[in-house]
């Protein structure tokens, strides 16, 4: 857990706020233009000499930290379970795949789905999320379909079933599985951001392309987590609707299992919006 406390300090607490604060003077400057252009110009070396430092100190993911900070701000799209983000963000790329010029093309990040990646077994090795989940919650959580083969997969209904009814081992889960996903986010921001990322690479030329990032748990990531995203978006729905939803998209979830998943996580009304749909 101290590790964690300090894998996270040096990570994250500590690189973001400075990108995001060399980002809104840049930005600020960018927009006053002319006058202050010396002054711009020296804010820019500034921030390349922060990740001069962090590249010399070989410290990768301040350098990431400082890049993304500074020049991505990306969009974070969040909210509760089965509010709607993933009905959002598809709507995003909908109207990123019309061609018209004068629209933004959202590239869209999923959360979910890494943390689906890393908990499959293709990634072995003493420290893989896989051993250590298997390690801490038992072979109960394995798959029981695929009997005989040498690493089933993580049956992610009977971990989620142990981990929503109780809040100890939700957070060793997440203790496990947070600092992976978080690295992933990142780089996956970063080569988006930069636009490196072949498999999304569009020929497009003229439009902004705008990575948002739908992330469940941005509120729960706490203040460096919020600092990251330039603009927020919250999904949200009456606790009813939600609830309704959750049960009709997850039949095989029985209606208390459905609200143990949404009192895991901090109530809407928590979430501070900048923008509210
Ligand atoms: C618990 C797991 C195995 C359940 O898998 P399952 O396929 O049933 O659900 P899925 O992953 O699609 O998540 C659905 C929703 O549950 C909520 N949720 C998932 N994990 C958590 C968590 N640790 N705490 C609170 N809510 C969570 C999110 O709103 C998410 O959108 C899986 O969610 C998991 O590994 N969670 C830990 C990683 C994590 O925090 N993921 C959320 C992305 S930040
Ligand atoms: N505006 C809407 N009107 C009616 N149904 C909706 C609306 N938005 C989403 N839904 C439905 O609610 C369910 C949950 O939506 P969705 O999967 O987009 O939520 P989510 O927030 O991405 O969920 P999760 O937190 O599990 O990733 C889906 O069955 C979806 O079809």
């Amino acid at each position: 857990m101290s590790s964690y406390i300090t894998w996270t300090l040096r990570e994250i607490v500590l690189p973001l706020p400075l990108g995001v604060i060399i980002s809104a003077i840049t930005e600020r400057l960018v927009r006053r233009s002319r006058p202050y252009a010396r002054l711009r110009n020296n804010v820019i070396k500034l921030s390349v000499a922060c990740m001069g430092v962090s590249c010399v100190s070989c410290n990768l993911l301040f350098l990431v930290g400082v890049i993304i900070g500074t020049a991505m701000q990306p969009v974070g799209l969040t909210g509760g379970i089965a509010t709607g983000k993933s009905t959002v963000s598809s709507l995003l790329q909908q109207q990123s795949s019309s061609d018209k010029e004068d629209e933004d093309e959202f590239v869209i990040i999923d959360v979910d789905g890494i943390a689906h990646d890393i908990l499959l077994p293709n990634k072995l090795g003493s420290d893989s999320v896989y051993n250590l989940l298997v390690a801490e919650f038992g072979i109960g959580i394995l798959s029981t379909e695929e009997k005989g083969t040498i690493s089933p997969n993580i049956d992610r209904r009977k971990l989620g079933d142990i981990v929503f009814r109780d809040g100890q081992k939700r957070r060793k889960l997440n203790s496990i599985t947070h600092p992976k996903i978080i690295k992933i986010m990142l780089k996956r921001i970063l080569l988006e951001g930069l636009n490196l990322n072949s498999s999304t690479t569009n020929t497009t030329k003229h439009r902004r392309r705008v990575v948002c990032v739908d992330i469940p748990l941005l509120f729960e990531g706490g203040v460096p987590m919020r600092l990251l995203f330039g603009t927020i978006i919250v999904v949200a729905c009456k606790p009813d609707l939600q609830l309704e939803r959750l049960h009709k998209r997850n039949p095989d979830l029985t209606l208390e299992q459905c609200r143990q998943r949404i009192a895991s996580q901090i109530p809407w009304r928590k979430r501070q919006p900048k923008l509210m749909l």
